[in-house]
């Protein structure tokens, strides 16, 4: 049995692979006395497990947020990479149990990834899933991390404009009801706030097994002004693509039920190249 004392957590704190603990979670350490999971074991998902969905507009998240970017620092989830490095360069929204985003930390061993993830149990899952990782192979996966947050409410307190090079958001909850497709993480609002971050020439990628819902993705990327459609060599060659298709949970999941997998990538375009948006598509 490990010390649940004061003492022992904060040694845990002081190990240079730690990642800053989940806000809203900061006491679901122990069960019956026993460490959840031991420091730097990998986690089970059995004991992280929440409600399917959250719902991303209400007002009671439990929430933090820096006012803007520059009040927030990076360096505790990258305690390993350079200063000049710390900033996430590539994240992958409602992450989950963050398959992709450990994948994404191999493929693109230049990249910062960060996932972000509403339910705090399952964000604590990736956070002790990276931790382990991180000392079970010593120098792999500095580069990734992951951070409790609403993405729909506050991206930009956190990210800097043009600083991003990829966002993924793969099998996000379809909130099939009309009266909550306000709550889906792709809308015109959104993806001005996508943009925002994205560097130009940087790549927005959406995957869906609900045919109706990459509909909605196609429908609400092909009309904002900011985004084209990447050409379909270049996306069917991208290695991102093929994780996000094969590697994140819900994509595995889908693969065994032997369903569809509907997915597009986009170029966030340069300033230069776009023509200033027409009023009517403001708020939908
Ligand atoms: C169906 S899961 C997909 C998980 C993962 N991307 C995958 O493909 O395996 C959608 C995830 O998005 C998270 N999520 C929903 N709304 C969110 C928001 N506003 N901000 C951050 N995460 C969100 C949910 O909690 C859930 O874990």
């Amino acid at each position: 049995m490990s010390d649940p004392s004061p003492l022992a957590k904060k040694q845990k704190v002081e190990s240079t692979s730690e990642i800053p603990e989940i806000q809203g979670l900061e006491d679901y350490t122990f069960r019956d006395g026993e460490d959840i999971t031991p420091a730097g074991a990998m986690p089970q998902k059995k004991y992280y497990r929440s409600r399917a969905h959250a719902n991303p507009l209400s007002f009671n998240d439990n929430l933090t947020y820096p006012t803007k970017p520059a009040d927030f620092d990076w360096q505790p989830y990258y305690p390993e990479l350079p200063a000049s490095k710390i900033a996430p360069t590539v994240i992958d929204i409602g992450c989950g149990f963050g398959g992709l985003t450990v994948e994404l930390s191999s493929l693109l061993p230049d990249a910062t990834v960060l996932g972000l993830e509403i339910r705090a149990k399952v964000c604590e899952y990736v956070r002790l899933r990276v931790i382990s990782l991180r000392e079970s192979e010593k120098g792999k996966y500095k580069n990734a991390a992951c951070m409790r947050s609403n993405t729909m409410k506050n991206l930009v307190n956190y990210l800097n404009p043009k600083s991003l090079d990829k966002i993924f958001i793969c099998f996000p909850d379809p909130h099939f009801k009309a009266k909550n497709h306000r709550r889906r993480i792709v809308s015109y609002d959104l993806l001005t706030e996508y943009a925002y971050c994205l560097k130009p020439n940087a790549l927005l990628y959406l995957i869906t097994d609900v045919k109706a819902l990459h509909e909605w993705h196609l429908e609400k990327t092909d009309s904002h002004e900011m985004f084209e459609r990447l050409d379909e060599e270049t996306m069917e060659s991208d290695p991102c693509v093929k994780a996000m298709i094969n590697v994140t949970e819900e994509g595995k999941k889908v693969e065994r039920s032997g369903s569809n997998k509907y997915y597009m990538v986009y170029r966030r375009l340069p300033e230069e190249s776009v023509t200033p948006p027409s009023p009517e598509n403001f708020l939908k």
